[in-house]
């Protein structure tokens, strides 16, 4: 038998991402929808604290403790005045020589009062919950602790005095305790999630810094192949092309799908041209399907062997299915292309090209694999690591299809059962190691 010597998965998957590597950094708004999934570049730190400043937690008064009996009794006090969200001023007025707040102003907030000095007029003020404490009081008596009851939504609040007692909490958010400014929201190689979004802008960014997401160009070689819609007797319908898009979209790329090109070597040329683009916009990332295999018609084969490509890399990789692998560089763009037969296209792909994606999302390292119990055994070939699309079910994973190589496999396989080369048989009850195949980030 003439060819590559076989190589591990392990092998071919280390071959694979020495051609890529994270792509530079962008600054994508937090309102661009498509800043999810992506991976930070570097730290993001709070630019603002978190709460921006002291407000209130509940609805209710704003109070001064130091009107209020320290024994919890009751007092009945006057509203000052009334300060909503989203207003940092207070309306209504808060008179008198010691008013509340007055010695902030006055630059005496930490000097204790002279003897005998009496502050009046005490009082409080109507607060809703997030909106500034007003200065000089630093507590809040929710609504349902005062005299009041209850405020109901859109009437006017006219109550000219309120009865409370002191709480033991004082329910004020204060400035910079969730977050202070420069404190880290989230660290260079996490991905940007809505929880992410979210206390970036609370915290006063405007934008991430993260890794541009890859394009990816995918291209299937075969005669036989139709598009969508289009096939007549001979061929057959173009379904890599449009998986491999998904698995693209689905492992965080763009996708520029080109669909089926001939087996001829000219049309296989001028399509990779065309995708890789010059300067800007041109693909990261090609992956082809089919052609690489050993018959008169393989094109990519062809096209590799022909002298355009650099560094190629024609490998049989010890697998089933997926044996025979390419990868190539197309004028400095690193092309993996995987085998045509579908099963062979989606498991070449979730092992080899998504990893490479990821890594150029800048990703640290591919998604874990898990551990899981076998439901219903299977045989595995002798001499290769069986990858065999499965379906989790409560009682472990099971064969999707009675024939793992089928199409009819795909639509409930929800893994891809990874067995090792020297194992023939897998029993129930075994524990093996699988791949989610969805979009684990
Ligand atoms: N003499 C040998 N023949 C084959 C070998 C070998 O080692 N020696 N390897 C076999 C294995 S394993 C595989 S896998 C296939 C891979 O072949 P290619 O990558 O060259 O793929 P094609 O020949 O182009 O197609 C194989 C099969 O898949 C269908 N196909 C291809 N593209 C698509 C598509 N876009 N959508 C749907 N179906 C597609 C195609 O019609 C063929 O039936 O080679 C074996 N042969
Ligand atoms: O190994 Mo091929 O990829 O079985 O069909």
């Amino acid at each position: 038998m003439t060819g590559p010597t076989p190589r591990t998965i392990a092998a071919h998957l280390s071959a694979t991402l020495a051609r890529v590597q994270p792509l530079g950094t962008v600054h994508v708004p937090l309102d661009a929808g498509d800043v999810l999934g992506l991976v930070l570049a570097r730290d993001v730190l709070a630019a603002a604290p978190v709460p921006a400043f002291d407000n209130s937690a509940m609805d209710g008064y704003a109070v001064r403790r130091a009107d209020l009996p320290d024994d919890g009794r009751e007092v009945t006090l006057p509203v000052l005045a009334d300060v909503r969200p989203g207003s940092p001023t207070v309306v209504g007025a808060i008179s008198g020589p010691n008013r509340p707040g007055s010695d902030r102003e006055s630059g005496q907030k930490s000097r204790p009062q002279p003897a005998g000095v009496v502050r009046r007029p005490a009082g409080v003020v109507r607060i809703m919950t997030g909106a500034p404490l007003p200065d000089g009081f630093d507590a809040v008596v929710p609504v349902e602790r005062t005299s009041t009851g209850r405020f109901v939504a859109g009437r006017p609040t006219t109550e000219r005095t309120v009865t409370l007692a002191r709480q033991p909490r004082d329910h004020v958010r204060r400035a910079g305790t969730d977050l202070a400014a420069g404190d880290l929201v989230a660290a260079a190689g996490t991905v940007v999630t809505p929880g992410t979004i979210a206390t970036a802008a609370a915290a006063g960014r405007t934008t991430l810094p993260v890794h541009r997401r890859p394009r990816v160009a995918v291209i299937s070689t075969g005669s036989e192949l139709a598009g969508l819609g289009t096939a007549s007797p001979g061929t057959i319908p173009d379904s890599n092309s449009l998986m491999l898009a998904a698995l693209a979209r689905a492992a965080g790329a763009d996708v520029v799908r080109v669909g089926a090109v001939p087996d001829d070597a000219g049309a296989l040329a001028a399509a990779l041209d065309g995708v890789v683009g010059t300067g800007t916009g041109g693909a990261d990332l090609v992956v082809t399907s089919g052609g690489v295999s050993a018959g008169a018609s393989d094109v990519v084969r062809e096209v590799l062997a022909a002298g355009s490509a650099q560094d190629v890399d024609v490998a049989a990789v010890a697998m089933r299915p997926g044996r025979p692998q390419a990868l190539a560089t197309w004028r400095g763009v690193p092309w993996v292309a995987v085998p045509g037969n579908p099963v062979s296209a989606l498991v070449s792909f979730t092992l080899f090209a998504r990893p490479a994606v990821r890594r150029l999302a800048g990703h640290d390292g591919p998604p874990p694999d898990r551990t899981v119990r076998v439901a219903r055994g299977w045989a595995s070939p002798p001499g290769a690591e069986q990858v065999l699309p499965v379906v989790t079910g409560p009682d472990g994973v099971a064969p999707a299809a009675r024939d793992g190589h089928h199409l009819s496999a795909l639509p409930a396989a929800d893994a891809l059962a990874i067995v090792p080369a020297e194992v023939t048989q897998v029993a129930p009850g075994d524990e093996v190691t699988v791949r989610a195949l969805g979009d684990p980030t």
